[in-house]
């Protein structure tokens, strides 16, 4: 988030038309959830549906796309997290994850699969991280465990730029532009 170290994530293994939705959950979930950054794999739509929410929704968020994953893993200046149901459990590692951050400055990239995936990651990882050690989603590892690392700060995030904001409502849609005119 604005002002903090930054925070990138890493959606691997991308398998066109079958994760389409998923990968674009995962960007969606990125931006929405206080991450500043996402970066996809391989050829997908995803980024440019994360870029126009962004345009309509507000900012700061980047969206791009890698052709070789392992070189944004290599070439990394911080520290990483790979979200894998093998790893190690988030309410052990969170604290220690938080500190580097808070105490040394560093940003963070977390990355996520889609399939199997390979074992090279692991070991590019500083922690693999487990949001449980039971099989689940992507999108949801990545929301928990964003969620536990800005300790909830994400949900009062300012946007900037936007052209449309929504305004909570017991019921009812309401959602204004930049001059508080109701669209
Ligand atoms: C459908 S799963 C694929 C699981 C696959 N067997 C593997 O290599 O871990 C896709 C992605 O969801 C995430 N995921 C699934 N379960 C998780 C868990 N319990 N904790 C953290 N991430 C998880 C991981 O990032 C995984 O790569």
């Amino acid at each position: 988030m604005h002002g903090e170290p930054a925070v990138a994530v890493l959606r691997l293994g991308h398998r066109p038309g079958r994760d389409d939705r998923m990968t674009t959950h995962v960007g969606l979930t990125a931006r929405a959830l206080g991450a500043d950054r996402a970066i996809f794999a391989g050829g997908s739509q995803a980024a440019e549906t994360v870029r126009d929410i962004t345009d309509r929704f507000g900012g700061p968020f980047e969206a791009e796309v890698t052709d070789s994953p392992k070189a944004v893993l290599r070439n990394w200046d911080g520290r990483i997290a790979h979200l894998t149901m093998y790893g190690e459990r988030v309410q052990d590692v969170e604290d220690e994850i938080r500190a580097t951050r808070d105490d040394d400055g560093e940003s963070l990239l977390i990355v996520v699969g889609a399939e199997k995936v390979s074992f090279d990651v692991y070991e590019a990882a500083d922690w693999n991280v487990g949001v449980t050690n039971q099989p689940h989603s992507e999108v949801a590892g990545l929301a928990v465990f964003l969620d536990r690392l800005f300790e909830g700060r994400e949900l009062d995030r300012e946007w900037e730029d936007a052209d449309q904001e929504v305004v909570p409502m017991e019921t009812g849609k309401k959602v204004v532009d930049p001059d508080g005119e109701e669209q």
